[in-house]
C-alpha cells in the first residue's frame, strides 16, 4: 500500500535554483529507501517537502492519502518525522529529555505514553544516562543522536533520515542500524538521504537516484548499483563490493553486501 505519492514535484528556491524538476516517486508502507546523488541533486530538498517544511512549486504529493499541499508541518509531523542533517536545526529545549519528549506531548500523547515512548527513544540511541544534560553540553556525534530520539519518541509512520551516519562512530552506526531494522520490524516507513553508498546497499530494500533534481534510477540496490551509467550521472562509486568485484573483472556482478559477495565468490569457484 502507498504511502507517499509523489507526482511530477518541482521546487525553485527564491534565489532562482531551480532545485526540484519534476520528481515521481512512489513509496510504500514498510519501506527502506535510500536516496543517493552527488551535493546539490536535490535530496534534501525533496525530503523537506514530505514534512511540509517546502511547499511543492508545481506537482502534488500525498502523504497517507492526504494531499501534502497547504498542510502545516505540525499537521504533517504526525506522519513523517524528519531527523535533520545538522541537529542545531532541531534542538531546542534546555535537557535532552525535554528535548525528545516534545514530540510525543505535542501530538497529544498522554502522559504514560509519552515517558514510555521517551524512555524507549533514548535508550534506542544510547541516551538515557545524558538525559538530564543539556544538549549542547554533548558531542557533536551525540546531538545527533538526540535528534534521532526526538523523532523516534514521535512514533511516526515515516521517518526521513537526513545523512544519519555522517560524524557517528562505528558504534554509533551500529546503533543506527538497529534502530532501522526495529522500526522495519514495527512497519515504519524509512527514507534515508545517504552518501555511504555500503550503508545504503546493506540495509535498505531500494535505492533511489538522484541528479539535477529529477530521478534517474530507482530499484534494488544490485539494479541501481549495477548501472554504472546511472551511477556515473549521479556522480556516486558503487559500494566496494561491486567496486573489489569489478577490479576481480567478474561479469554481472550482483553483489552489494559482503554476505551477498562471499556466496557470489564461493560460486564462482565451484564453477570453476
Ligand atoms: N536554502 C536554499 N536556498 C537556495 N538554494 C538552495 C537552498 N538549499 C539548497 N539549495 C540549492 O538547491 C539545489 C539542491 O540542493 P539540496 O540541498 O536539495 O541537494 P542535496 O542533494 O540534498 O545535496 P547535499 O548532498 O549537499 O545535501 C542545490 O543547487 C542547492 O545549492
Amino acid at each position: 500500500m502507498t504511502i507517499i505519492d509523489i507526482q511530477d514535484l518541482h521546487f525553485r528556491y527564491p534565489s532562482g535554483v531551480s532545485a526540484l524538476n519534476g520528481v515521481d516517486l512512489e513509496i510504500a508502507r514498510g519501506e527502506r529507501v535510500a536516496v543517493i546523488g552527488q551535493n546539490g541533486a536535490g535530496k534534501t530538498t525533496l525530503a523537506r517537502h514530505l514534512n511540509g517544511i517546502y511547499q511543492p512549486g508545481r506537482g502534488r504529493i500525498t502523504i497517507a492519502g492526504e494531499d501534502a499541499a497547504g498542510k502545516s508541518i505540525a499537521r504533517l509531523a504526525a506522519k513523517v518525522g524528519y531527523v535533520f542533517q545538522n541537529p542545531s536545526e532541531q534542538l531546542f529545549a534546555k535537557t535532552v529529555r525535554a528535548d525528545v519528549e516534545f514530540g510525543p506531548r505535542n501530538l497529544g500523547a498522554d502522559e504514560a505514553q509519552a515517558v514510555r515512548l521517551t524512555e524507549w527513544a533514548l535508550e534506542v540511541t544510547g541516551l538515557t544516562e545524558q538525559a538530564d544534560h543539556h544538549p549542547y553540553h554533548l558531542s557533536p556525534a551525540e546531538r545527533k543522536r538526540v535528534a534521532l530520539a526526538s523523532v523516534l519518541a514521535m512514533d511516526t509512520p515515516v521517518i526521513v533520515l537526513d545523512e544519519p551516519t555522517t560524524g557517528q562512530d562505528h558504534d554509533a552506526v551500529r546503533r543506527i542500524v538497529e534502530i532501522i531494522a526495529e522500526l522495519h520490524g514495527r512497519g515504519t516507513t524509512v527514507i534515508a538521504i545517504s552518501h555511504d553508498m555500503d550503508f545504503c546497499a546493506e540495509h535498505f530494500d531500494r535505492v533511489v537516484a538522484m541528479a539535477q533534481g529529477r530521478v534517474i534510477a530507482d530499484g534494488t540496490p544490485a539494479q541501481v548499483f549495477g548501472r554504472p551509467d546511472k551511477l556515473a550521472e549521479a556522480a556516486v562509486e558503487p559500494p566496494q563490493t561491486m567496486r573489489l568485484a569489478t577490479e576481480l573483472g567478474w561479469d554481472g556482478a550482483t553483489a552489494t553486501t559482503v554476505p551477498e559477495f562471499l556466496d557470489e565468490l564461493r560460486a564462482r569457484r565451484a564453477a570453476g
